[in-house]
């Protein structure tokens, strides 16, 4: 099979020209898949098995700046409502509607109340009496005995007279800029259920409901291993032939952003004992990971460390009908489950994406799926045939979805200018501008 891995940014795999008879579909051959290649699906399956055991970790307390990007480990039961009391919504006048006010010469439609006590947020204030307004700050507690709140702007005059004088206001109906207690959050409702991954919003409704810890999963201690003999760190010169270590802070970020604590490292080297080595001394080291995973050498060339390092280890390799991420291996090493992603740093990005990020969320509620849309294609594109092809693209304003570069999975810089994620089925060869597709929001 040629791979478009092999083509430049523009260049079209010769499979991915349309069939005769059905327009843009396949023929089919074998399951669909290209030359009896593992469908995506098979091989999520065979992921969430490995990764199952992840899921019986004993919860954890934490605070809510440590429990970002983790998922609560029970539902949240409100310990108080939102808001806690009535308040209100302007900074204005607290009366009650049905009052009269003093009876003296307002105009049509207008009320004359004498001034009482204001009433600053945080303040416990005193009952408003017959005939009176309380100037009251946005977000202070409505006194006993007032139902509405006249904005200060509406008053005349449209100031705050001093305690005793009088002001002008409008009618108003009950309930008018009136917060009511518990219209947001009843307390004792289930406010957020057991999976769901805590974000900013979610931490800031912890917080607003004063809670300083929450029970979660115990987020995944993951480290990535970076492998190949032409990798040089970020920051350090290139010599000829190397290129800087892309996947490490690429999947390391991918993780982190998903509540996973990654650490990377790099085996500069295409020697499968030191592979091996390194992997042994992370697995057995006393900050042993939950989960290992390594990027490269899992393909068919002459020097592939990963592919021989974890010979007669309890670890699978397979071609997916997957572009870019095809090659991909699986198992376990030394206990602990071994994800085998192949070196192109978009293969990386699309293997996580696209087959461990599904998993984790199914798996542990963090990270939260991505979310899905369809939307019409900006313009044409092509694919190989038996292929679930993964092409990056940006949602546009107009909603149509626009590729950003070619389908290579080297196109780093392409990635970067990505927001989006566009999946071409497999019995899909060929789609015209206009057509719809799937969209994944990244
Ligand atoms: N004869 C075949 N050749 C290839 C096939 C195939 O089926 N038959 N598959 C191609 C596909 S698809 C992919 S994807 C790659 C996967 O290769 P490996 O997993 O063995 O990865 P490497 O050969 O080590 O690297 C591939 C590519 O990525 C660069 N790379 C590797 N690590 C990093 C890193 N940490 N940061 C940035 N870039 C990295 C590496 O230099 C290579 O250019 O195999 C195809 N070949
Ligand atoms: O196309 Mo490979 O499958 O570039 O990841």
């Amino acid at each position: 099979m040629t791979h478009p891995d092999s083509g430049g940014a523009a260049a079209a795999p010769a499979e991915a020209r349309p069939h005769d008879g059905r327009p843009g579909h396949a023929p089919a051959h074998g399951q669909g898949h290209a030359h009896g290649h593992r469908s995506v699906e098979e091989h999520r399956g065979r992921l969430a098995r490995l990764l199952a055991p992840l899921a019986d970790r004993a919860a954890q307390d934490r605070s809510l700046d440590a429990a970002l990007g983790t998922a609560l480990a029970a539902d949240l039961a409100a310990p108080l409502s939102l808001p806690p009391f009535d308040n209100s919504q302007m900074d204005g006048f607290a009366v009650c509607s049905s009052d009269p006010g003093t009876g003296d010469g307002a105009g049509p439609g207008r009320r004359r109340f004498t001034v009482a006590e204001p009433i600053p947020a945080g303040a416990a204030p005193p009952p408003l009496r017959p005939g009176h307004a309380a100037p009251i700050m946005t977000g202070a507690m409505l006194p006993a005995g007032a139902d509405a709140v006249v904005r200060v702007e509406l008053a005349v005059p449209a100031a705050y007279p001093p305690e005793g004088g009088s002001v002008d206001l409008p009618v108003v109906e009950a309930g008018t800029y009136v917060r009511r207690a518990g219209s947001d959050v009843a307390a004792g409702a289930v406010v957020l259920p057991a999976g769901t991954a805590l974000g900013p919003a979610q931490l800031g409704l912890a917080a607003g409901l004063g809670l300083s810890m929450l029970r979660v999963r115990p987020p995944l201690r993951a480290v990535l291993v970076s492998t190949g003999a032409e990798l040089a760190a970020p920051g350090r010169p290139l010599a000829p032939g190397q290129i800087h270590d892309a996947n490490g802070a690429l999947l390391r970020a991918a993780l982190r952003e998903s509540g996973v604590q990654a650490r990377a490292v790099a085996v500069r080297s295409d020697e499968p004992a030191e592979l091996r080595g390194a992997l042994e001394r992370l697995a057995r080291g006393a900050e042993r990971p939950d989960l290992l995973i390594t990027t490269g050498g899992v393909s068919k060339g002459a020097f592939e460390a990963t592919k021989l390092a974890l010979d007669g280890h309890d670890v699978e390799f397979a071609h997916l009908a997957l572009q870019p991420g095809g090659p991909q291996g699986l198992g376990t090493f030394a206990g602990l489950p071994l994800i085998a992603f192949p070196g192109n740093p978009v293969s990386c990005w699309i293997s996580w994406e696209v087959l461990l990020r599904p998993v984790l969320s199914a798996l542990l509620g963090a990270p939260p799926a991505r979310r899905r849309l369809r939307a019409p294609l900006a313009e044409p594109l092509e694919s190989p045939a038996g292929t679930l092809q993964v092409r990056r693209a940006r949602l546009r304003p107009d909603g149509a979805v626009g590729l950003v570069g070619g389908p290579g999975s080297h196109l780093l810089g392409a990635l970067a200018a990505s927001d989006a994620l566009v999946m071409v089925p497999e019995d899909v060869t060929a789609l015209a501008a206009g057509d719809d597709v799937e969209v994944w929001l990244t």
